[in-house]
């Protein structure tokens, strides 16, 4: 079976990697020459990872036809991409293909799952299923093969088994699922709850408040994703608990990362002014943020980031309101 990784970034690096380690037919394909002849040329991808030598049977290509022929694509790509990427390569398919999904978010302007987005845009005779493959997994852990587990999910449970196969060995854990609203919901939602972790820890607060923030923020977690769909058991699995912790506490997250700047600036100005990178929670923090509203769902520490992110709320404000909402039980 012949697999193509669409994006040369970070994540899509390291998934392909772990293909050429099992041994499989894959190719990654980028937009970016940069990055793509260095893979090609040098074994690197210097401009996500600076000193990883790359397997040296990883291929890469600025050729999109390359599609053409592949049983498995995986979609590596930020969400904001996700759309004109399936329009891309929709009409150079030639076979029914699983589509395996990476990326962590919701499409920008209509909501959507990202799931959705592909079923929309990839016709029904190109498309044999939907494969999220998503859990706690830092690209710069994976690429040099640091034990990490996630999660192969899709309404398909047979298609779930052939990526689960596809991508375990013995660095990396594949389970499976099919709460795809659930799974997809609690991986979107916890990068908005690590922009916000960054926040608190860029405000020079500690693990306590690191601790309070994750698990009343799984609540809210819990409480969209069921009014969602979802199921509240999901959330206490890898692409629940186990993404937040990790995205939450990791110095390579780079949701935290733009949280903390924010934090130390007291100000998200300089963040929307110079920031480049992927940070999905940016984005989340306002679908969401507006589907709650409109479903009637409370999701304060949501708000309260979408505050800081979209109306100028001082941080530290709006963590002191957080604190002095209407006291209450957990539940
Ligand atoms: N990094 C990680 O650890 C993990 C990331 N994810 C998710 O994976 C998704 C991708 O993130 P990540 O790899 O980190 O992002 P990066 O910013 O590291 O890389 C994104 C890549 O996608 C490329 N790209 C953007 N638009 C297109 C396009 N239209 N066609 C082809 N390539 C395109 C970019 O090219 P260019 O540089 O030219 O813009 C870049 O190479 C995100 O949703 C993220 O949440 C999930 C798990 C782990
Ligand atoms: O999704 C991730 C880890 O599971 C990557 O997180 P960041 O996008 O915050 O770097």
């Amino acid at each position: 079976m012949k697999t193509v990784v669409i994006g040369s970034g970070s994540w899509g690096t390291a998934l392909a990697q772990v293909l050429c380690d099992n041994g499989q037919d894959v190719i990654l394909y980028g937009n970016c020459r940069e990055q793509i002849e260095d893979i090609e040329q040098n074994h690197r991808n210097s401009m996500f990872f600076e000193d990883v030598e790359l397997h040296p049977d990883l291929h890469a290509t600025l050729e999109v036809e390359v599609v053409a022929d592949a049983d498995i694509i995986v979609l590596s790509v930020p969400t904001i991409a996700i759309e004109s990427v399936c329009r891309q390569i929709d009409p150079l398919l030639k076979k029914s293909v699983i589509v395996v999904n990476t990326s962590k978010g919701f499409h920008p302007e209509t909501n959507e799952r990202i799931s959705e987005v592909i079923r929309r845009f990839i016709s029904p005779a190109h498309l044999h299923s939907v494969v999220s493959l998503i859990g706690p997994s830092h690209a710069e852990e994976v690429v040099i093969r640091l034990l990490t587990a996630i999660c192969a999910v899709s309404l398909n449970d047979d298609d779930a088994k052939v990526i689960q196969e596809l991508f375990s060995n013995d660095y990396l854990r594949v389970y499976t699922g099919n709460d795809e609203i659930g799974s997809e919901t609690g991986v979107a939602l916890k990068n908005a709850i690590a922009v916000a972790s960054g926040v608190l820890s860029g405000l020079g607060y500690g693990d306590n408040t690191r601790a309070a923030l994750m698990t009343r923020g799984l609540a809210e977690m819990i409480r969209f994703g069921v009014a969602m769909g979802g199921k509240a058991e999901t959330f206490i699995g890898l692409t629940g608990i186990g993404d937040l912790i990790v995205t939450c506490s990791s110095r390579h997250s780079r949701n935290f990362q733009a949280g903390y700047e924010i934090g130390k600036a007291n100000d998200a100005q300089a963040f929307w002014k110079y920031n480049k990178k992927t940070v999905e929670g940016v984005r989340t923090a306002k679908v969401v943020h507006e589907l709650a509203e409109k479903m009637g769902i409370e999701m304060p520490i949501v708000n309260e980031i979408y505050s800081v992110l979209y109306e100028g709320k001082d941080p530290k404000r709006s963590a002191r309101d957080l604190m002095l909402r209407d006291l209450k039980p957990e539940a």
